[in-house]
Parts: structure tokens; C-alpha cells; sequence
């Protein structure tokens, strides 16, 4: 089953996957769609605030981001990652659980990522806001390092998410029943 709609003007299919027994998800990758990726960003960049540099979830936040910054005149783009590399210095580390996974993860910063931040305007951005877990974790780790967060942006804003006014999106996601239906 797939849910077809339409992302900054180009038409995709989504295949809906299951989350639990009663909850399905259509999923959205950016990964492999370069299109969409640059159409998206294009679209997301006419609605963005003034800003600095931009900050993403790894994984995939890291095409939308880079090209947004690339857009925005080669801007400087930052990625939590989800785990510590031997290349990053004094690492900060904040869990987190998004809606596609079914363990805890964490997003982690190096101390030459936090400097870049500190005192800067930043616009946080990821491909899809679901439960706001991994956007709630991006703030923490935004607000820890003295930056000021001036725009949340994503392509989709997924079931709830939709509800919510402090983040601005192109599109909304349903989430689903088993049979395919919308959840109301
Ligand atoms: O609002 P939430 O419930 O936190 O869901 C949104 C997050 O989920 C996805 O990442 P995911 O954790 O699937 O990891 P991936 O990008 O590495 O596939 C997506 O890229 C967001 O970062
Ligand atoms: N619909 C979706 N597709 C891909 N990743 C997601 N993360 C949260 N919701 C998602």
C-alpha cells in the first residue's frame, strides 16, 4: 500500500510501513531523491527566517540540510550525530526516541560544532517533525550551546505534528490504520 501525494510540486508514492499493529506510517526518504530534495529545499528557504546556520538530526535531515545551505549562498550547516566519532572533541550527548525507531538513541555533539553555534541564529531543520522527539533533543542540544534558535522547519509534519504552530512545514503526513486508512 502507498499514499500518493504531492512534495513541492512533484508527485511521489510513500509506502505505507507498519509502526505498531494499529499504526502505520507512510514513509518518506529523501535518500536517492535528488529532485525532491533540492525542491524541497527551494520551497522551505522562501518561508525561513533570517539565519546563520543551520543545524539537522543525522540521518535523514543531512541532504535537505546541506542543500538548503548550499541555497541559502553556502551557509554553514551543522549535523548531531547519532553516535560519538574519535574525531570529535568533548562530545555532548542528549537521548532520544523518534517514532521510526523502536530503541533509544542519541544525538551528540562535538565541541567545534557547539563554537559554531554559540551566539549565532539558527534554523533547525529536518525532513519529517513526527512525535517532536528528535526536534525536542535538537533544541536542548541548540539552547545548551548559547545559540538562538530562529525557525523550525521540515518538509512533512507527521499526524500531531501538523497541530502544532511553532514550526513551519510544506506539507502534512497522515498516519494510518492498518487497512490504509487515515487516522482521524
Ligand atoms: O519527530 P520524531 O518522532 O522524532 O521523528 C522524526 C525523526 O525521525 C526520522 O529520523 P529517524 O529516527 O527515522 O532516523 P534516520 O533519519 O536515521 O532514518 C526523521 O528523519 C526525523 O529526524
Ligand atoms: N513518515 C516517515 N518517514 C520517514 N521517516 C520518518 N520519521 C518519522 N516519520 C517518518
Amino acid at each position: 500500500m502507498d499514499y500518493k501525494m504531492n512534495i513541492a510540486g512533484l508527485d511521489r508514492n510513500l509506502p505505507l510501513c507498519k509502526v505498531t499493529d494499529d499504526l502505520y506510517i507512510a514513509a518518506f526518504i529523501l535518500f536517492n531523491d535528488v529532485e525532491i530534495t533540492r525542491a524541497a529545499a527551494t520551497e522551505l528557504l522562501k518561508k525561513a527566517p533570517e539565519f546563520d546556520v543551520i543545524i539537522t538530526a543525522e540521518s535523514k535531515g543531512i541532504p535537505l540540510a546541506y542543500e538548503m545551505a548550499r541555497q541559502a549562498g553556502n551557509k554553514p550547516y551543522i549535523v548531531a550525530r547519532k553516535g560519538s566519532k574519535l574525531y570529535m572533541q568533548d562530545v555532548v550527548t542528549i537521548e532520544v526516541r523518534s517514532i521510526t525507531t523502536d530503541h533509544v538513541q542519541t544525538l551528540c555533539l562535538g565541541h567545534d560544532e557547539r563554537e559554531a553555534m554559540d551566539g549565532k541564529r539558527i534554523l533547525i531543520v529536518d525532513d519529517v517533525i513526527s512525535t517532536g522527539e528528535s526536534l525536542a533533543t535538537l533544541e536542548q542540544l541548540v539552547n545548551s550551546v548559547g545559540g538562538n534558535i530562529v525557525g523550525k522547519m521540515t518538509v512533512l509534519a507527521e499526524g500531531n505534528a501538523a497541530k502544532r504552530d511553532d514550526i513551519t512545514y510544506l506539507n502534512v503526513l497522515p498516519v494510518f490504520n492498518a487497512d490504509g486508512t487515515i487516522k482521524e
